[in-house]
């Protein structure tokens, strides 16, 4: 089955928290070259902020997704393509793999189910506000990753696995060894890109890199060498 994602080698992802760098606006962002923008964060985000990010990137034919943290900021807008919607495989508080979940579904009556869709998370840097938040157990070598991949994929019906290392760049052999365990899911990678290098790397394992921090800190520019650097390693291994 035909899924958004399966053409995507870069995703950028925009905190609703943070701001652009000085000069830049959305139009800038959303139209770096970039295959698809997903808008979320961990702390800080509001409904209105995310709305009002939403907002300044829907008018643009990049893909749009909002990546809630929570069930207060999910945004349903026009111009919105999808939602996805994270369930943390290796969280703590197993509250944050289908407790929040559910208590969103319970809450919610607007949700559209056609356009979306969930990550099964595997959180990867003890010090992010994703892994503090979920309580997530990083302390995982290459095959209880790989094996995490895989009860996403086999047990629960994954089709993204999302390898987040964010705010540091992970360990390729490890997004390697998820990469292999997974048969027809998606490897999202995200965590740490910074140059054209660093995605190569990463997306010579994982189908789509995703950046994030780079985006507030740097600017579209650094944004713009890691989409080549995406592309270039997925172009080779397609080929391969
Ligand atoms: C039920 C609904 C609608 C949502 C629940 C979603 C879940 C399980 C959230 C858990 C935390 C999580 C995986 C958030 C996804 C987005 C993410 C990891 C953003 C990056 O966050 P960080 O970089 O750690 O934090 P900052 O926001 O401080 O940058
Ligand atoms: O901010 P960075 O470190 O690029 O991480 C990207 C993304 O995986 C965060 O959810
Ligand atoms: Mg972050």
């Amino acid at each position: 089955m035909q899924r958004p994602w399966d053409d995507w080698d870069h995703v950028l992802k925009v905190d609703p928290d943070k701001d652009l760098v000085d000069g830049e606006t959305y139009a800038d962002v959303v139209t770096c070259g970039t295959d698809a923008i997903e808008v979320g964060g961990t702390t800080g985000v509001t409904e209105e902020k995310m709305a009002d990010v939403v907002e300044a990137c829907a008018e643009y034919d990049v893909p749009l997704y909002v990546e809630p943290s929570n069930p207060a900021n999910v945004v349903y807008r026009g111009g919105v393509d999808g939602y996805l919607v994270p369930a943390v495989l290796n969280a703590g508080d197993i509250a944050w793999l289908t407790g929040v979940q559910k208590e969103w579904v319970r809450i919610d009556d607007d949700i559209d189910w056609e356009r979306t869709f969930t990550e099964g998370y595997v959180v990867l840097n003890p010090d992010s506000a994703a892994a503090k938040l979920t309580q997530s157990d990083c302390d995982l070598d290459a095959e209880d990753v790989a094996a995490y991949a895989e009860v996403g994929e086999r047990m629960l019906g994954q089709e993204i696995i999302y390898a987040e290392y964010s705010g540091t760049f992970g360990d390729p052999e490890i997004v390697a060894a998820a990469a292999g365990a997974l048969e027809e899911s998606t490897l999202f990678y995200g965590g740490g890109i910074h140059d054209y290098e660093s995605a190569n790397t990463m997306a010579d394992h994982a189908d789509t890199v995703v950046v994030g921090d780079l985006v507030h800190d740097e600017g579209v520019d650094a944004v713009a060498k890691t989409v080549e650097g995406a592309k270039d390693a997925r172009a080779a291994a397609v080929s391969e």
